[in-house]
């Protein structure tokens, strides 16, 4: 560890570090905000650059905030509580526009946000028992250990007062033993809790804990040892409403995580599109078709690709519930070699909304099935510049990119992109 040195902070990494520059040398300070001059020490020192702890404010940021969370320090959860939220968002502006800087953009970015509290649906909690202690939480920002946690603010208001409570049932019981994680689950039918085990537990345990939910009103799962997470196949599938209309889905399938923010997003990606009854839209990465079932009601036809069987299943069950027959789902893995005939019908616009990973091996199919618009939903911005920069080498311009807070106080960047066929 070196000494105690002053800093004058100009810079900020997508993660929160504070930007420093020492005789010539970068240094990133965790928790300092560009503007501030900053005490700190450095921890890691580099060729390239040095890395440092904050140890004290000499001149803070006029957008520097309390954060709102008592474990903000600890806890790997957010990183950006200390920072008011539009400077957040406009951190996450700066750090998309580097990402996307081949694309010359000249455009500013559109811009969704909502509440930076209570907006989370869904969550995984780590549970670990140490030296007779409970751990309950998340893993902390400077290691792999459980950031024991009493209240975590961004969780919806209904899954706060259920972690309290599981809080207080776990503490002196045999379960807490014999979990790996928990998952906490709202949606339109209610809250739902998963229990994954590591060992085998006993009936009079169990029963136990059926009691407690159905006291609590709450549907309860269980994921046997060394079961995968498909084998938590619900009897009665879980479901949320979007656009009026509602969407089944089975506790182990991906769902947007922000509700609030997820209903602004699939209304901006309608606005955006336009689907209307001389449109066939492809929807790749559909899920359980989040934006199928939206652009159903407006297009000729909808096709929706997904690669989970559970997904596919749920999805096809969406859009017979909903009426919906001019909706059809695939079930393909797309970063396997496709032939563009895979659809038989002329398509004229694809929204797709791939993992991380992002969709690089399906491009070259996308570009043969020549849709005039596509519009690209992407949680990684660097796969999406990638994504993005090989359709414009292929015929394609960027007319449009939006940013979406879906995960305020984090890193998280959500990004919404439209092209269009050029003449
Ligand atoms: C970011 S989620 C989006 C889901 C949906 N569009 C929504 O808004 O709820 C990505 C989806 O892609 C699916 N997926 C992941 N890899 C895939 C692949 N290789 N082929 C097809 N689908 C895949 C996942 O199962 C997941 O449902
Ligand atoms: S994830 Fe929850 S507990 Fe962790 S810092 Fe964020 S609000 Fe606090």
């Amino acid at each position: 560890m070196g000494p105690v040195q002053s800093f004058g902070v100009d810079g900020l990494t997508h993660d929160a570090k504070g930007v420093a520059r020492l005789q010539g040398k970068v240094t990133f300070i965790a928790g300092a905000l560009p503007g501030e001059v900053v005490e700190a020490r450095v921890t890691k020192s580099g060729r390239r650059f040095d890395e440092a702890i904050l140890t004290n404010i000499l001149q803070a940021s006029d957008y520097r905030v309390t954060p709102v969370c008592l474990h903000f320090d600890q806890c790997g959860g957010c990183s950006f509580q200390h920072l008011a939220q539009p400077q957040q968002i406009e951190a996450k502006v700066n750090w998309l526009q580097g990402q996307l800087r081949n694309l010359s953009l000249t455009e500013p970015f559109d811009i969704l946000s909502d509440s930076t509290t209570q907006y989370r649906r869904r969550a995984r909690i780590a549970v670990q028992v140490k030296n007779n202690q409970l751990l309950l939480g998340f893993r902390s920002k400077a290691s792999k250990d459980i950031v024991s946690i009493d209240t975590c603010i961004v969780l919806t208001e209904a899954l706060q007062k259920v972690f309290s409570s599981l809080r207080q049932v776990l503490l002196g019981s045999e379960l807490a033993n014999k979990l790996g994680h928990i998952e906490l689950l709202e949606d339109t039918k209610g809250v739902s809790v998963l229990f994954r085990l590591t060992s085998p537990i006993k009936e009079t345990l169990e029963e136990e804990w059926i009691r407690w939910a159905q006291g609590e009103n709450i549907a309860l799962y269980w994921q046997a040892p060394k079961a995968s997470k498909a084998s938590v196949l619900a009897e009665d599938m879980r479901y949320y409403d979007l656009d009026g209309q509602r969407l089944a889905y089975h506790p182990q399938d991906f769902i947007q995580v922000n509700e609030v923010m997820n209903e602004k997003m699939v209304t901006q990606a309608l606005e955006w599109l336009k689907p209307d009854n001389e449109d066939v839209v492809l929807d790749l990465f559909c899920g359980v078709g989040n934006f199928s079932i939206p652009l159903a009601k407006r297009a000729q036809q909808v096709i929706g690709v997904e690669v989970q069987d559970s997904m596919v299943e749920a999805a096809a069950l969406n859009a017979q519930h909903n009426n919906l027959s001019n909706l059809s789902f695939l079930a393909a893995d797309l970063t396997k070699p496709i032939a563009a005939t895979f659809v038989k019908k002329k398509i004229t616009k694809v929204l797709l909304d791939p993992p991380r990973a992002g969709a690089f091996e399906f491009l070259d199919t996308l570009i043969k099935i020549k849709p005039k618009q596509i519009l690209y939903v992407s949680c990684n911005a660097s796969t999406l510049a990638r994504d993005a920069e090989y359709l414009v080498a292929k015929g394609y311009q960027v007319s449009r990119v939006g940013l979406m807070d879906m995960f305020p106080q984090t890193s998280h960047v959500e990004t919404m992109m439209l092209l269009q066929k050029k003449k």
